[in-house]
């Protein structure tokens, strides 16, 4: 495990994302605290820290829904830092969100054609084709004509996956995707997140559900207090004293 601050790599072709010393404060409190990171192509990394720690404040500043105070996003080598979260949706950042926010009076494809149409510019009959597609994989098929209101939770947090999905993204942001789900569930999607990491997308997952994380990505980040406590190789990160003691609350 490398303590403390990511070090840079400086062959941006390699990286989809760099995240560099990117502060964020909403009044007196510092919520995102001299944060650098980078994600290679192809690469799945997942965060972990206590509630209130900052994850999803990083998540928005990636994604441009919160403006940064310092620091800089660089995204597949150009700088995104002042770009709009709909730019940064066109270049490739997909995000879901922790509570899913689908359009309720909607379909389920018609969520994901708003999402395909806009987000990734497809034609309508292109976006569709993509979005039957999409239901498909993420065992939703079935479902697409019914409203986003009545589906169960697992559904409700796949139509969330399958939105972002819909928009192409090339780096996918996901955020507690597997709070509430059964452990039949949490393998399910555990399964869809490796398939679509399969595909080639780098994945960002901020999760609690630590041992459906750990089945995925190749590099764990805990965050703390707003800032880096540590990365590096999944189990070992998790299993180290500070994480344990910090994050878990345990003295080891
Ligand atoms: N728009 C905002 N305005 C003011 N405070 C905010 C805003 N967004 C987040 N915060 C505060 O910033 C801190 C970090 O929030 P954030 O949601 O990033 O934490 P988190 O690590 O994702 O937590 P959790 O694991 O509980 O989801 C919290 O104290 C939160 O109340």
């Amino acid at each position: 495990m490398r303590p403390v601050c990511c070090t840079h790599m400086t062959d941006t072709s390699q990286n989809i994302l760099e995240v560099r010393n990117l502060s964020k404060s909403y009044g007196a409190l510092q919520v995102t605290n001299n944060v650098s990171m980078t994600l290679k192509h192809g690469e799945a990394l997942g965060i972990i820290g206590p509630n209130g720690a900052g994850k999803s404040t990083l998540f928005n500043l990636i994604a441009g829904t919160q403006p940064v105070n310092e620091g800089q996003i660089i995204l597949s080598g150009q700088d995104v830092t002042k770009s709009t979260p709909a730019l940064r949706c066109r270049m490739g950042v997909g995000r879901t969100y922790q509570i899913p926010k689908p359009f309720n009076g909607m379909t389920v494809l018609e969520n994901l054609l708003v999402a395909a149409t806009n987000g990734g510019a497809l034609s309508l009959p292109d976006a569709t084709d993509k979005s039957l597609e999409i239901l498909e994989d993420l065992g939703l098929g079935d479902l697409a004509d019914v409203p986003a209101s009545q589906l169960r939770l697992l559904d409700r947090k796949r139509l969330e996956m399958a939105r972002a999905l819909a928009t192409e993204p090339s780096l996918l942001l996901l955020d507690e995707i597997a709070g509430g789900l059964t452990e039949d569930e949490c393998e399910t999607l555990v399964q869809t997140i490796n398939n679509i990491r399969a595909s080639g997308t780098s994945i960002i997952w901020i999760e609690h559900v630590v041992h459906a994380l750990l089945a995925v990505v190749d590099r764990l980040v805990v965050i703390n207090f707003g800032a880096v406590l540590a990365e590096g190789d999944p189990q070992e990160t998790f299993n180290s004293k500070d994480v344990q003691e910090i994050y878990l609350g345990i003295e080891a």
